[in-house]
């Protein structure tokens, strides 16, 4: 687990060195976004969640107007569980959408296929191949990619298989 994060952490230092970075969690129904949240805040793994209901945004009010603006990430990471095969159609359909959002330009991705203590889950290359991820550069900024040319450390995208749950390959 330790080094799971460990290494998350370096990445997210690398891309953003001392910044508060604003993340976005993003995935389909029980692919296990909240436990990430859970996991990563806490070092704890729990059974307990039940399914999310709301998100966050930002309100403001401007005289009589409310405006509800959803902050622009500094970077995506897109959830997905690899042991729900079934669903790896939608969650490409749903990635490739996000992604060719054009406020999402330039924002770096990481893509965790998670579940794996589950029998039968995807490996990450297999995972990488049913969400095409191979695709997604051409869908982030010229300027990051050429960050990822100079520097391996500052790739704009990262596949990890993990699980929140076992702490597998943490
Ligand atoms: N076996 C296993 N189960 C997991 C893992 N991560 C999450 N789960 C379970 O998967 C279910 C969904 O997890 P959540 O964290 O609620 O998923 P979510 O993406 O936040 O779900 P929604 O909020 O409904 O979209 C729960 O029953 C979790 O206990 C994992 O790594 N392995
Ligand atoms: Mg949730």
């Amino acid at each position: 687990m330790v080094g799971f994060f460990d290494s998350l952490f370096q990445w997210f230092s690398g891309l953003f060195f001392s910044k508060t970075a604003e993340i976005t969690i993003v995935g389909l129904q029980a692919s296990g976004k909240t436990s990430f949240v859970h996991v990563i805040g806490s070092g704890q793994w729990s059974e307990d969640v039940v399914p999310t209901v709301a998100f966050h945004f930002r309100k403001v009010r401007k005289g009589n107007v409310t405006l509800k603006i959803w902050d622009l990430a500094d970077a995506v990471v897109f959830v997905v569980d690899s042991s729900d095969k079934d669903k790896f159609e939608t969650a490409q359909f749903e990635l490739h959408q996000l992604l060719s959002h054009p406020t999402l330009r330039g924002v770096p991705l990481l893509v965790l296929g998670n579940k794996n203590d589950i029998e039968g889950h995807a490996p990450v290359n297999e995972l990488i191949k049913a969400l095409s991820v191979h695709t997604i550069l051409s869908l982030i900024s010229t300027h990051i990619v050429s960050l990822w040319r100079v520097a391996d450390e500052r790739l704009p995208l990262q596949c990890y298989s993990c699980s929140m749950k076992s702490q597998h390959n943490l």
